[in-house]
């Protein structure tokens, strides 16, 4: 049985849910489930708070984890992160009052609130700056107003919760994060079943690029194919068929869906017609 940990709340949670879902896992029924099980496919899900699932991964207790990069770094959990997942995403800034702090140099004496020490204090230490971390549960962007630090260092998704506050973001972002696969550093082949381990992994890829790719189909003169293929290599390549009509073929590639339109365009100025996309609901490279 393979045992995965996923988050029981917070802003990975439905996603997590949601990519187990579409990869064909049976999820808990309700949201106060704490475990669940999928004997179907031999997976046992545990629904724990994301900052604790590396520290269960790195035990060993537990396989594979789903939570946040940042998390997992805050930790100092010994875990590799094995796949992205493309949702969960956000950067880690620092940020103060416009004019107060605006350099990470400037920090050196100064006190930063955070919820993620592990992070804050890895990033500091890089740039040799001496600052006073303090450590809170949420919401630290009250901490400057209330006094109890100089500066803050937090998740920014949209950059709303900060602009409320009246407070800048300075420095580099520290790091970039979304929701990852991780599984225990130096993981020996023996510990976790590795064929269920590459099961699930192949069947999340898979989620991933029916997200990100249509299927694309159009029809083309065969003098213009060339040129077409090049608009739409696809990831292996195009599959070519003849048409009815006479010096015409089919063409079908995956195309990246951030490109669709773009793509569908250059198609039909060259010359396609009949140009279809469709959604892809499942795939196995
Ligand atoms: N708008 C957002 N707010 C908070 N976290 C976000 C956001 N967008 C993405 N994330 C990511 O979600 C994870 C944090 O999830 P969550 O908010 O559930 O944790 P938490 O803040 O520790 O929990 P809680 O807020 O319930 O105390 C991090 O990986 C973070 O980068
Ligand atoms: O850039 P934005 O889109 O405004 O999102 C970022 C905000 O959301 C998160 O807070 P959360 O709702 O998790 O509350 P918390 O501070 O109590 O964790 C995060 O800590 C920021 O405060
Ligand atoms: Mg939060």
């Amino acid at each position: 049985m393979l045992r995965i940990a996923v988050p029981n709340k917070g802003a990975l949670s439905q996603g997590a849910t949601d990519i187990l879902t579409e990869a064909g896992y049976r999820q808990r029924r309700s949201s106060r489930d704490l475990q669940s099980l999928d004997a179907d496919n031999g997976v046992e899900f545990f629904y724990l708070r994301p900052g604790d699932i590396a520290t269960y991964v790195a035990s060993g207790d537990l396989d594979l984890g789903i939570t946040g990069r940042d998390l997992a770094v805050n930790s100092g959990a010994e875990v590799d992160e094995v796949l992205a997942l493309g949702f969960g995403r956000s950067t880690f800034r620092y940020a103060a009052r416009p004019g107060d702090v605006d350099s990470v140099a400037g920090l050196d004496g100064k006190r930063i609130a955070t919820s993620y020490p592990g992070v804050v204090r890895r990033d500091l230490e890089a740039h040799g700056v001496k600052t006073e971390i303090v450590k809170l549960a949420g919401a630290v962007e009250n901490a400057i107003a209330l006094g109890v630090a100089d500066a803050i260092a937090d998740v920014v998704e949209t950059g709303t919760t900060l602009k409320q506050a009246g407070l800048a973001v300075f420095g580099d972002p520290i790091m970039h994060s979304e929701a990852v696969i991780v599984r225990k550093t130096a993981a020996d082949a023996g510990q976790a079943p590795e064929r269920a381990v590459e099961q699930l992994l192949r069947r999340l890829r898979g989620v991933l690029v029916a997200r990100s790719y249509v299927m694309l189909a159009y029809d083309v003169r065969a003098e213009l194919l060339e040129a077409a293929v090049e608009l739409t290599p696809g990831i292996e390549s195009p599959t070519v068929s003849p048409l009815h009509r006479e010096g015409w073929v089919a063409v079908q590639s995956m195309t990246e869906r951030a490109d669709l339109h773009r793509v569908m365009d250059a198609l039909y100025d060259l010359g396609a017609r009949g140009i279809l996309a469709s959604n892809i609901d499942a795939s196995r490279l």
